[in-house]
């Protein structure tokens, strides 16, 4: 009896405090929905026009950027915009917090907080307390919201750190591990989501590390590296938020399609902040999606390009082989070699990129050809000293100046070359390598600008090497300048014109009206042409992606080991502050491109001065198909230790042997296809023609070569288009033919389940191990 009313009581308990959540999710809704209006309300007031003083226009650019960021971080909040609360221990203060994905205050004079940022320090102790360091709690709760709208909360999952207290809500039954290992056990979606609500304590500490020099975070396949890495972008721009919004995140990923599939995160956190781009698009104009040789890959990436590249372009600097003549003035005009070769050195001697230094050698040239023509035409045939004086000479220097054949060989000695022009020339006849590298490389002139991402690079390390001849650009500019004048000056004369008669009509109704267009007076054409420029409202990140000097707040890459020594270079060269977050798995790494060890890749940069931190927990891969994947690194590093799965799915991994590859795969995909969520198929590329046709009924239209729908049922891809995906099921074809590191990325990207099949015998670590 007694226990009956107990546990009655406990109902009655448990559901007053979920109705309780419930009113007070409600409440915050209400208030995230009235300031949504009221932001949109105020950006679209700070879009209209706002007088032409350039305080204004500041002020105005300021409320558009903050307003908009606003504006997208409370449209992302979607389902879960609550998702935990702490409750203080008696000895802090008692008193609770509700931690969501972004900070909402109360509409009172207080501007009580609602609802606390999962970024801010007191939502910590959410993240990191356990029972044995409480960090002043006494209860953490989990809050799921679901129903059509995502509003309605559905659960609750309380867990009590302070072991000595008795109260309980009717909610303990389940820990936040369940919350956690829900969240995994999802089917997939094609597009990565947010960890918020479930970050781990381990994960946490690097999401929130600081964020100055250099953190390299390594770990196994699934440890959430990615997910971190993402995390610690939006907590970085959150704490930042003043350096990096105006300098940006760079977020590089090592391919297309993996980009699609983080592309959503960041958004959903509500930051906008952030560029993410793969090697192949970080030199603004090019986009490099051409592929090539691992080999070709390779020696493009090495470090030694750079002096490859810078030799190169010294051979661009020619001397006349072995005379250049030049009529002038009724006359030839011999330059040779002796004439040009200390031009050159001079030039050469001033250290300036070499586009830039072209100015310095048109002056040089001219002085040496003018020193030759008034030796002749000043000769004193009794030979004394020269007889022209010093504006003879100028005369002279000035008439060479305007002789076409002067500058067609100036071109011809010291010409003016963009990054693609210079590196395009050189891979259709590349020098200063050996003859297997130069064939490597070497490309037929109609395809030399179709750019691999192992050129971007190179493009840059060109751009380097070239600078900018800029004389162009500001004369481009001085002549925008000169035409906003004149139009400046158009608009004033016209409003001259109108003055006298505005000004009466005013002055009628009203005496201070001389002093309204007495405004007229102090505004110069020039000045209102200032006025008339462009207001740049791009962020940061839109900027940041068209300029190839930007240099960014802070640089996250994933794959970090992928990266070539060139690829470095260009990276380091977009962060002079050296604050960059790098993830990586070495025994994921495809070696060939890499550029090897940590300690290689960035002593060059900053010394031995980075930090090195691990996960040790794979949140993705079941414990069966760890075991299996983990054999393969195991062949080379025999003591080779995988992360911990956290789930097991007592599902053993199968193989199976067949003849036709394409029926058996029709069958396989047939049998597997999971209800909800997605299923890999992971084949070498040279086998996607064949086996299409065999994925027709659920990928009708795939070609083979293009790039993975990803949010598809059914997906075709090759290993390395594998690398940081994930599906329900993976279906791995083929699998003797794929590189050791190759074939560890394939097996570990299934969630729920994974089979092989092959035609051609399986490696050695796969015999045995597979059902
Ligand atoms: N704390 C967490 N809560 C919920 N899900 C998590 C958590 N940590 C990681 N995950 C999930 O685990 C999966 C693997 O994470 P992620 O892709 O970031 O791993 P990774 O280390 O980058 O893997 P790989 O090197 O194999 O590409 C993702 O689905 C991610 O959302």
């Amino acid at each position: 009896m007694r226990a009956g009313r107990e546990l009655s009581n406990q109902e009655t308990r448990a559901e007053r405090e979920l109705h309780e959540e419930q009113e007070f999710v409600d409440r915050l809704h209400e208030r995230v929905d009235h300031l949504r209006g009221a932001t949109a309300e105020e950006l679209a007031e700070a879009l209209g026009p706002v007088g032409n003083a350039a305080q204004a226009r500041l002020e105005r650019d300021v409320r558009v950027t903050e307003r908009s960021g606003l504006l997208a971080a409370l449209n992302a909040v979607g389902s879960s915009l609550c998702f935990g609360r702490i409750d203080l221990a008696e000895s802090e203060g008692g008193g609770h917090h509700h931690i969501g994905r972004l900070g909402v205050r109360a509409d009172d004079p207080e501007l009580t907080p609602l609802l606390v940022d999962w970024r801010a320090p007191v939502a910590r102790p959410f993240y990191l307390a356990t029972g044995h360091t409480p960090m002043g709690l006494r209860r953490r709760r989990h809050l799921t919201t679901g129903g059509a709208d995502g509003r309605e909360v559905t659960a609750l999952h309380d867990e009590h750190l302070d072991l000595a207290d008795r109260e309980r809500t009717g909610h303990e039954d389940h820990s936040g591990d369940d919350v956690l290992l829900s969240a995994l056990g999802a089917a997939r979606t094609g597009r990565m989501g947010d960890i918020v609500r479930t970050i781990q304590a381990e994960q946490d500490r690097i999401i929130r590390a600081p964020h100055r020099g250099v953190l390299v975070v390594e770990g196994g396949p699934g440890t959430g590296k990615t997910a971190v890495a993402l995390h610690r972008a939006a907590y970085l721009l959150y704490e930042h938020r003043e350096l990096l919004a105006r300098r940006a995140v760079l977020i590089v990923g090592p391919n297309p399609a993996f980009l699609g599939y983080i592309g959503e995160v960041l958004p959903a956190l509500g930051e906008t902040g952030v560029l993410l781009a793969t090697q192949g698009e970080l030199f603004p104009g090019v986009h490099a999606t051409a592929a090539e040789s691992d080999h070709a890959a390779q020696v493009k990436g090495r470090a030694a390009m750079a002096d490859v590249l810078a030799r190169a372009l010294a051979d661009r600097q020619r001397l006349p082989e072995p005379v250049i003549d030049i009529e002038h003035d009724g006359a030839v005009v011999e330059l040779d070699e002796a004439l040009v070769a200390p031009v050159r050195e001079k030039t050469r001697a001033l250290g300036l990129p070499h586009n830039a230094a072209r100015e310095h050698f048109e002056g040089h040239l001219l002085n040496v050809l003018t020193e030759q023509v008034a030796d002749r035409l000043g000769a004193d045939p009794f030979g004394g000293p020269n007889l022209l004086d010093a504006s003879d000479i100028t005369q002279i220097r000035d008439d060479l100046g305007d002789n076409p054949e002067v500058w067609s060989a100036m071109d011809e000695l010291w010409p003016v070359l963009t990054p693609q022009g210079f590196l395009a020339d050189y891979l259709t006849e590349p020098g200063h390598l050996s003859e297997e590298d130069a064939a490597a490389i070497r490309r037929a002139p109609r395809r030399a600008q179709e750019w691999t991402p192992a050129d971007v690079p190179l493009l840059d390390e060109a751009a380097e090497l070239l600078g900018e001849d800029d004389r162009g650009r500001l004369a481009a500019e001085e002549a925008d300048r000169l035409e906003r004048i004149a139009y400046a000056q158009g608009v004033l004369d016209a409003s001259y014109a109108s003055r006298t008669y505005e000004f009466e009509d005013k002055e009628e109704l009203d005496g201070d009206a001389s002093e309204v267009l007495a405004a007229h007076d102090i505004v110069d054409a020039e000045r209102m042409a200032e006025r008339h420029e462009e207001a740049d409202h791009r962020t940061a990140a839109e900027r940041a992606a068209a300029d190839r000097t930007w240099a960014f707040g802070h640089i996250i890459v994933d794959e970090a080991q992928e990266l070539s020594p060139m690829a470095w270079r260009l990276l380091m060269r977009r962060c002079p502050t050296r604050s960059l977050t790098l993830v990586g798995d070495p025994a994921q790494t495809a070696r060939e491109a890499g550029a090897g060890s940590w300690d290689e890749i960035l002593a060059p940069y900053v010394d031995d001065r980075w930090e090195h931190t691990r996960l040790g927990v794979n949140y993705r891969t079941p414990a069966e198909i760890m075991e299996v994947a983990a054999a393969v690194p195991r062949v080379a590093h025999p003591d080779f230790h995988p992360p911990e799965s956290v789930r097991s799915t007592g599902v053993r991994p199968w193989a199976r042997a067949a003849a036709d590859l394409p029926a058996a795969l029709t069958g396989a995909v047939a049998a597997e296809l999971p209800e909800e969520g997605r299923l890999a198929v992971i084949a070498p590329r040279e086998l996607h023609g064949a086996l299409a046709p065999a994925l027709r009924e659920w990928l009708p239209d795939v070609r083979a070569g293009e790039g993975p729908d990803l949010t598809r049922q059914v997906v075709l891809l090759d290993p390395r288009g594998a690398k940081g995906l994930e599906f329900d099921v993976v279906l791995v074809v083929e699998p003797g033919r794929y590189e050791a590191s190759d074939l560890y990325v394939a097996l570990t990207r299934a969630t729920q389940r994974l089979g092989v099949l092959h035609s051609e015998p399986l490696p050695a670590a796969l015999e045995g191990a597979l059902g």
